[in-house]
């Protein structure tokens, strides 16, 4: 892979996660710089990946040809007015990873257009089974596009998303996703001890039906709804439990969360217009 160097700003939980996952595609550990203000944070991506950190954030920009936003969004318009005058010169392809930033804010911020992809993956990342949507401004040339995809598909599969408002619906179905599955994976596992398995079985069992399902609903042609109606005999078991969700209306319930998600995107984007 590349030895094009690359910049993260923020060393945080996603940041380790991308690294790790460029890393091991073969991406060269001495090409990759990332500031964070916390010693600690800095030490620990030395010592795991041989990689160059600082504590100023314009330092880790040099000779970067891309830019990876993954500093907290409260924090975005300090950290981008900041490093403007570095970006205005070396104009790298700017990722960011950021929840509800948009892409017009980093311009504003910067003072000046340049290219950005925003990327949303999800903590998947951490073992390179994320789930990443991109959205590139018009900024964006063929290989700034081509750059974006190899970093975050180190990371895991990739899909483009043509109108920067989707990046929103992303984050509310696979960037907080993972959460929804987890919050269910504990619903199972306390069912299954109430049930009166002992606490690791119920854990065990839970975790390999999520990966078996998820597995079969990749690998096959059928849709899920058609991989549901197989495990659902006539009369049987599956069929009770399924009419116990119907009547809490399970669609409607995971309609409705994934639209706060979504919502509460949109209104972080417009209490960043407004601030700065
Ligand atoms: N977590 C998730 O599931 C996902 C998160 N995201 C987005 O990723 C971004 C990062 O999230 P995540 O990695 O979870 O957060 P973390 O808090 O783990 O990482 C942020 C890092 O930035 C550091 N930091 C604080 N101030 C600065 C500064 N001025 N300059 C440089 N670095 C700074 C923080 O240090 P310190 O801890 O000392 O403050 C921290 O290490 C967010 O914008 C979020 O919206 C996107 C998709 C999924
Ligand atoms: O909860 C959040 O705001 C971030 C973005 C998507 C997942 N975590």
């Amino acid at each position: 892979m590349s030895t094009a160097r690359i910049a993260f700003i923020g060393g945080g939980n996603m940041a380790t996660s991308l690294i790790a996952g460029l890393i091991a595609d073969g991406y060269a550990p001495q090409s990759i710089q990332v500031s964070d203000p916390n010693p600690e944070q800095r030490n620990r991506l030395q010592a795991r990946f041989g990689i160059r950190t600082f504590a100023d954030n314009r330092e880790a920009l040099d000779a970067a040809e891309t830019l990876v936003l993954c500093i907290k969004p409260q924090m975005a318009a300090k950290v981008c007015a900041d490093i403007a005058p570095v970006l205005a010169d070396s104009r790298p392809l700017v990722l960011s990873i950021m929840a509800g930033v948009p892409e017009s804010a980093m311009q504003r911020w910067f003072g000046t257009e340049l290219p950005i992809v925003r990327a949303m993956p999800n903590t998947p990342a951490m073992v390179q089974t994320g789930a990443i949507g991109l959205h590139a401004s018009p900024e964006v040339d063929a290989e700034g596009r081509n750059r974006a995809e190899t970093i975050m598909r180190a990371a895991g599969l990739v899909r483009w998303v043509s109108e920067e408002f989707k990046i929103d619906a992303v984050t509310a179905i696979s960037g907080s996703g993972p959460a929804y599955f987890f919050l269910f994976m504990e619903a199972m596992e306390e069912a299954g001890v109430s049930l009166g398995l002992d606490a690791e079985t119920a854990r065990l069992l839970t975790i390999q039906t999520a990966l078996g399902a998820a597995k079969m609903a990749m690998e096959s042609n059928d849709p899920p709804s058609r991989l549901r109606e197989q495990v659902t005999s006539p009369g049987g078991t599956t069929e009770r439990a399924l009419s116990v969700f119907n009547e809490a209306d399970l669609h409607t319930l995971v309609a409705k969360a994934a639209t706060a998600a979504r919502d509460r995107a949109i209104e972080l984007s417009r209490t960043l217009s407004e601030d700065t």
